[in-house]
């Protein structure tokens, strides 16, 4: 089955960053959303890379209007399964796999896949996949390598995350091949965990004037 383009691109397409976050106590889910959002960012990935995140994602999908909340570094059909109960309205993964792809194709919430290589790129593209993750962005090789992807993969667009800052989110913004970045710095371990929701939300404004 084909990736629903329409509905992934509403998610990226929402503001220029997707913040990606680690959240450690679920209570800080709700006042952390509500801050992005009232800065921006509708659209936020919480990773499954905390004992609570489902927790989070659930709490978010409840009690935070206008946030569309994803879940982050979902590795296999069982943490889909579970991000999807949750309440997630998209799905994210570093990377991609027959399984994973194959979990895709039994919900309607939709997945961004990652890829890093042509290869990568190609083989998602066969199985219908054109709207994918680049990561690690910067280390794998910065706006440069994307932009050579642009005209031999022109179907391919690319959320770049993985080393993304608001200096270099632009460089990425300006190519033709991407439609949104992720990246961790609007709100990190440290100002969940210290509440800084006014700081949360001054990022998040200036993520989402960022021009490409
Ligand atoms: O685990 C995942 O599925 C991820 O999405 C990994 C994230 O892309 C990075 O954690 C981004 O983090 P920064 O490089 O700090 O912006």
């Amino acid at each position: 089955m084909a990736q629903d383009i329409e509905k992934i691109e509403k998610v990226m397409c929402a503001a220029p960053v997707i913040p990606v976050l680690v959240v450690e106590d679920p209570k800080k889910a709700v006042p952390m959303a509500e801050a992005l959002v009232r800065g921006g960012l509708p659209a936020i990935e919480i990773t499954l890379r905390t004992p609570h995140a489902l927790e989070a994602i659930n709490a978010v999908n409840e009690h935070v209007e206008g946030a569309i909340v994803g879940a982050g570094t979902v590795l296999d059909d069982r943490q889909y399964d579970a991000a999807v109960s949750a309440g997630a309205r998209f799905i994210v993964s570093p990377g991609a796999t027959e399984a994973l792809l194959d979990a895709a194709d039994q919900h309607s919430v939709p997945l961004l896949p990652g890829a890093a290589t042509a290869s990568e790129v190609m083989f998602l593209l066969e199985r219908g996949y054109q709207r994918l993750k680049f990561f690690p962005a910067e280390q794998a090789g910065g706006a440069s390598y994307l932009k050579s992807l642009s005209s031999p993969l022109a179907a391919a667009k690319f959320c770049p995350t993985g080393g993304v800052s608001l200096d270099k989110a632009p460089d990425y913004l300006k190519l033709p091949n991407v439609l949104c970045v992720g990246g961790s710095w609007i709100a990190d371990a440290k100002a969940i965990a210290e509440e800084d929701w006014s700081g949360i939300e001054e990022r998040a404004r200036a993520a989402a004037g960022i021009k490409g």
